[in-house]
């Protein structure tokens, strides 16, 4: 059962890691011998992390999520993929959805892997870092803006996860991470677990095609 629901899972997988997967292999083994769900199903979001200089400080976008999935936390921008999407038409389409900017520059750096102790779902968020907007964020359904400075980050506010990857991220580190949410991860935001696995610097900036691996979900 664990291996049918692991191949599902590899088969419904709608990118390869940015890596040779280490991490994901660490996942199969801690899910087969904690007795967790095997790893059933793999989710792909995307996340903006919009910068600028302001005043002469250095400021990060987040907004308050309105609805859904991490309601009531600060987050960068990003959502889930239309169907046959690249990983950076998603980032760049949620970003303009939920906050209308358009930025001049935007890199890949980082992949981020969620696992969840009472489920068999893992989701992999893509992060990217972008910079140079036109005007100023708006408020949307979805989405509240705010910038702050990066020294002043609500991270008591956020994803506990932020808290162990985002100082990197705003050193402009570009990594692989991995992070062990405790059981009711939305509600009780904790992390059990964490690794963060700096990328090769032979990594290339553009994250791999999405419309080479896809598979449409079931
Ligand atoms: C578990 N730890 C986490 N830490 C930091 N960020 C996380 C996260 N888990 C999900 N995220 C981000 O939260 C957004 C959800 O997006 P979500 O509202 O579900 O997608 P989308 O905008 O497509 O939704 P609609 O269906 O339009 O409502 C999306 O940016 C995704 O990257």
């Amino acid at each position: 059962m664990a291996a049918y629901a692991d191949a599902r899972a590899a088969a419904n997988s709608v990118l390869p890691l940015a890596t040779d997967a280490p991490l994901y292999d660490k996942i199969r083994r801690r899910t087969r011998e904690d007795g967790v769900e095997a790893i059933g199903s793999i989710k792909d979001y995307t996340l903006v992390e919009c910068f600028r200089t302001h005043e002469g400080k250095r400021q990060l976008l987040l907004g308050m999520k309105k609805r859904g999935f991490g309601v009531g936390k600060w987050n960068g921008f990003g959502g889930k993929f239309d169907a046959g999407e690249t990983v950076r038409d998603c980032a760049l389409r949620e970003l303009e959805e939920e906050s209308g900017l358009v930025p001049e520059r935007m890199e890949w750096r980082a992949q981020l892997l969620f696992t969840f102790r009472d489920s068999g779902k893992l989701m992999r968020v893509h992060v990217f870092a972008a910079e140079g907007f036109a005007g100023e964020p708006v408020e949307t359904e979805e989405m509240a803006p705010r910038w702050f400075d990066v020294d002043a980050i609500p991270y008591a506010e956020m994803w506990h996860d932020d808290t162990f990857w985002l100082p990197r991220f705003l050193a402009g580190e570009r990594f692989e991470g991995w992070f062990d949410y405790a059981a009711g991860g939305e509600a009780t935001n904790r992390v059990l677990a964490h690794e963060v696995v700096p990328l090769p610097s032979s990594t290339p900036l553009k994250p791999p095609r999405a419309d080479r691996n896809f598979i449409s979900p079931p």
